[in-house]
């Protein structure tokens, strides 16, 4: 069974149709890319997941419950969730503490900061061990605003790792990489495999290529192409409208 699946999504502005009739399944542990030309829906298929805009029609469900309907939170306390970019760092913080207040909010605190000595403590272990998932452990006490631009990417995801999610939604994770930094994440996100789910809109080919176990193919909103890396890269329709010319 998929852990999530979207059926029949439609997302209307105006008369543009940016959501055109999407199915889509990503299975548990698996990596279902999302490719398309700019314009294509791909951020207002994510956003749609994330519980940020509501569909007009169509339904989500996750591990089999319908979704459609739910809020941002309760789809993140669900195991759904999206990567945010840097926004949500404190820049002045360690690496360590920032994750420390992801572990936080995802024991059920409301956020805040740390009154006892006694209270961090319990929020350290977690912390390291998601930091060190995302490949940060040995950048643990060093300011975030200090942290080369890469890095500050896989901060984010040790702070979602903290919330213990089973699906993660990634926008984009390698925009505004240096190549390095970009095959640095693709090894990161290969080695979550297996443990996440995860949907990933990318625009790095390489990467995309690399890590998919399915890709699907959007144009014009509309969902023109699902298989694996191998038929994705030789289907007529798919060359035409997207990797025709990058060949
Ligand atoms: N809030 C909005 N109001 C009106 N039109 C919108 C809105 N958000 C997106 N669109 C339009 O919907 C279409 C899909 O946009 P979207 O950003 O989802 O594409 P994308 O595939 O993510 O593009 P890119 O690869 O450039 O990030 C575009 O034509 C866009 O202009």
């Amino acid at each position: 069974m998929s852990l999530l699946s979207v059926r029949n999504l439609v997302k209307r502005y105006g008369g543009l149709v940016a959501t055109d009739n999407v199915d889509l399944d990503v299975a548990a542990g698996e990596i279902h890319a999302v490719i398309g030309p700019n314009g294509a829906g791909k951020s207002t298929l994510i956003t749609q997941l994330a519980g940020e805009i509501r569909p007009d029609s169509g339904r989500i469900l996750f591990d089999g419950a319908d979704i459609s309907g739910e809020p941002v939170a309760q789809r993140a306390l669900r195991g759904l969730a999206r990567s945010y970019q840097i926004t949500s760092i404190f820049p002045e913080f360690s690496a360590l503490q920032n994750v420390m207040l992801a572990v936080q909010a995802q024991q059920g605190h409301s956020f805040r900061f740390w009154t006892r000595v006694s209270s961090q403590a319990a929020l350290v272990g977690p912390a390291e061990a998601s930091l060190a998932r995302a490949g940060l452990a040995h950048r643990r006490d060093v300011a975030a605003a200090d942290l080369a631009h890469g890095e500050q990417r896989q901060l984010e995801l040790a702070m979602v790792l903290a919330g213990k999610p089973r699906l993660l939604l990634l926008d984009e994770p390698m925009a505004g990489m240096s190549q390095a930094e970009s095959a640095q994440m693709t090894e990161l996100l290969h080695s979550l495999k297996g443990d996440y789910g995860m949907l990933l809109v990318e625009h790095d080919m390489d990467a995309v290529f690399r890590l998919a176990d399915t890709v699907s193919v959007l144009v014009y909103g509309r969902n023109i192409a699902t298989g694996d890396p191998q038929y994705i890269r030789s289907h007529p329709d798919v060359r035409a409208a997207y990797l025709g010319d990058e060949e």
